[in-house]
């Protein structure tokens, strides 16, 4: 018995195209975010993997990509499950910074050990910035929001949600999709495909192109990496995430 699993990044978000470090500040989705969300439904349905149960993030650019998704590929009425646990990274302090200036101010080391490092986090946000998540009334749930989170943090947020929330809708045999962003999605591909702490830190997920992973019956890959549905442009859009910073990114 094998299952397949969809992973799906976002499409585009207004802080994606300014540039700036949004972590679970509730920014929408641009025009090309829309768009990208639209193709990804086409791809999935092209490639006849029609997802039968979606879990998303609490954040409208996860949520809305996968509506859009899902309506592309005629899909709007599968069950959901929407969960803090698969947000982003909590990005700290640096939530509404913009990261070309933050790359300039504190140099190269600092800013790829905040970015990318395993578990070095931004430091925190204090409670009363305009863009920290105190009081939503979304987070209700949780006895404390995160007020920064390292790679490290998002593991030990999302691996137990995964054990006892989408594990088991795999194994019932539903085609599930996971509607989330950039570093919860290395998480969970970091956890699925066995990545070293080292290695994590070149990862980047390019946003709008369906990930898509064969796993066998212990839920471990067939493939290590998973197959993109467009696997050109998923290559050309990591890179751009990667150069985030040092240049005007795409994604
Ligand atoms: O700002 C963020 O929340 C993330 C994803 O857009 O950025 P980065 O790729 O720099 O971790």
């Amino acid at each position: 018995m094998t299952y397949t699993l969809i992973l799906l990044r976002h499409g585009q978000s207004e802080w994606n195209e300014k540039n700036l470090f949004t972590g679970w500040v509730d920014v929408p989705l641009t025009e090309q975010g829309r768009e990208e969300a639209r193709r990804a439904g086409e791809l999935l349905k092209d490639a006849d993997l029609l997802p039968e149960y979606l879990f998303t993030s609490r954040l409208q650019r996860a949520v809305v990509t996968s509506a859009i998704a899902l309506e592309a590929a005629g899909r709007t009425w599968i069950d959901v499950t929407r969960d803090w646990r698969l947000n982003e990274r909590h990005y700290g302090a640096l939530q509404g910074k913009d990261k070309a200036e933050t790359l300039q101010e504190f140099g190269e080391e600092q800013f790829m050990l905040w970015r990318r490092s395993f578990d070095t986090p931004p430091p925190p946000i204090d409670p009363a910035d305009r863009w920290a998540q105190t009081n939503d009334p979304r987070y209700a749930d949780l006895d404390e929001v995160p007020r920064t989170e390292c790679l490290k943090d998002v593991i030990e947020r999302l691996v137990p949600y995964w054990d006892a929330e989408i594990a088991p809708v795999i194994r019932s045999g539903k085609r599930v999709l996971i509607t989330a962003h950039g570093n919860s999605l290395r998480a969970l591909v970091k956890h699925l495909d066995g990545v070293s702490d080292e290695d994590i830190v070149g990862l980047n997920i390019p946003t709008g192109i369906p990930l898509v992973y064969e796993l066998d019956e212990d839920l471990k890959p067939i493939t290590k990496g998973g197959q993109y549905l467009d696997p050109e442009a998923a290559a050309e859009a990591a890179a751009a995430v990667a150069a985030q910073g040092s240049a005007k990114p795409k994604a």
